[in-house]
C-alpha cells in the first residue's frame, strides 16, 4: 500500500469531557481517513455539564508545536478552534504565514455550549486582523458573527451583508451556521464564496446533544481540503457528516452530550447486512 495520506492539523483547546475541542477534531480527522496532528492552545477542565477551568498554553508551546508537526510530518490542512488570547493568536498568524498553509479553516469560537466565555474580548480584534485575513474558509455560528460584524443578524438580508463583510476582512468562503436559529424548521446555514450565496440545508432534530457541532463541522472541513476536495464540495460534505451526527445522538453524560462521530458508517454497516 503506497498511497499518499491526507494530513491535518488542529489548533484548539483540548476538551476533557471529549466532545468539542482538539478531541472531536481528531476523531473526525480519524473518521474521514485523514491523518490528524494537534497543537494544543488550552486545556479545559470540561464534561457535558460545563466548563469548569481553563489552563491556558504558552504562546512559544503552541509556536513549537506548530513548527514540529509541520517542519516534519507536513500539513494539507488545518483549523483553529479555541484561542483564548492575543499572544497565542500572533504566533499561529506568523506561523501560517511563514509556512504558507493555505487551506486554513477558522472556527472563531467565543462561548461555550454551556456559557463560558473561551475568548478573551480584547483578543477579537486580533482575531479580525491577524486571522481572518489567512482563511480559505470561516465558519461563525450566529451569536459570532454578530460579535464580528457588531450588530444583530435577524434577517436573511443582514446575515447575506455579514457573509460579503467577512470576505472583505479576506476569508476566501464564509459560512455562518444556522444551528441556533431555533425557532425555524430547518438547520440552515449560509454559505457564500463571493460569486453566490447557497444553502447548506438539513432538518433541525430536537435534542439536547449538540456540544462540539461547530467543532466537528470545521473539522470535516479541514479534512475534506486535506483530501484535496474544493472549498464547495468540502462544506456540502461535511454538513452531511456533522448532519448525520447529530441525528443519531449518543446519549452520553448529564447535560449537553457530544455528536455521533460513528454515524456516517450506519449507512455503510447496514447495507453490509
Ligand atoms: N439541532 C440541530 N439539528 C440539525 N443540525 C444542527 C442542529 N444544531 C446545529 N446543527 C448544525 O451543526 C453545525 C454546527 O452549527 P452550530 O451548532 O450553530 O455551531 P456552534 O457549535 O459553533 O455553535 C451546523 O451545520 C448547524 O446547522
Ligand atoms: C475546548 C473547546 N473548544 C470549543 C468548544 C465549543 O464547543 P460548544 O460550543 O459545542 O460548547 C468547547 N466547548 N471547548
Amino acid at each position: 500500500m503506497n498511497q499518499k495520506v491526507a494530513r491535518a492539523l488542529t489548533i484548539a483547546g483540548s476538551d476533557s469531557g471529549g466532545g468539542a475541542g482538539i478531541q472531536a477534531d481528531l476523531k473526525t480527522f480519524q473518521e474521514l481517513h485523514v491523518y490528524g496532528m494537534s497543537a494544543i492552545t488550552a486545556i479545559t477542565v470540561q464534561n457535558t455539564l460545563g466548563v469548569h477551568g481553563i489552563q491556558e498554553i504558552r504562546p512559544d508551546i503552541v509556536a513549537s508545536q506548530i513548527e514540529a508537526v509541520t517542519t516534519d510530518i507536513g500539513v494539507d490542512a488545518v483549523k483553529t478552534g479555541m484561542i483564548s488570547n492575543i499572544k497565542i493568536m500572533e504566533a499561529i498568524a506568523s506561523l501560517v504565514k511563514k509556512y504558507k498553509l493555505s487551506n486554513l479553516v477558522i472556527d472563531p469560537v467565543m462561548i461555550s455550549k454551556s456559557g463560558h466565555a473561551l475568548l478573551k474580548e480584547d483578543a477579537r480584534l486580533a482575531l479580525k486582523e491577524l486571522l481572518i485575513p489567512l482563511a480559505m474558509v470561516i465558519t461563525p455560528n450566529l451569536p459570532e458573527a454578530e460579535v464580528l460584524v457588531g450588530h444583530s443578524l435577524d434577517n436573511m438580508a443582514a446575515r447575506k451583508e455579514a457573509a460579503q463583510y467577512l470576505r472583505d476582512l479576506g476569508a476566501k468562503h464564509v459560512v455562518i451556521k444556522g444551528g441556533h436559529l431555533s425557532d425555524q424548521e430547518n438547520a440552515d446555514d449560509l454559505f457564500y464564496n463571493g460569486n453566490e450565496f447557497t444553502l447548506l440545508s438539513s432538518p433541525r432534530f430536537h435534542t439536547q446533544h449538540t456540544h462540539g457541532t461547530g467543532c466537528t463541522f470545521s473539522a470535516a472541513i479541514t479534512a475534506y481540503l486535506a483530501k484535496g476536495e474544493a472549498p464547495d464540495i468540502a462544506v456540502q460534505r461535511a454538513k452531511n457528516y456533522i448532519t448525520d451526527a447529530i441525528r443519531y445522538p449518543l446519549n452520553i453524560g448529564q447535560g449537553h452530550g457530544p455528536t455521533n462521530h460513528w454515524a456516517h458508517r450506519l449507512q455503510e454497516e447496514q447495507n453490509e447486512k
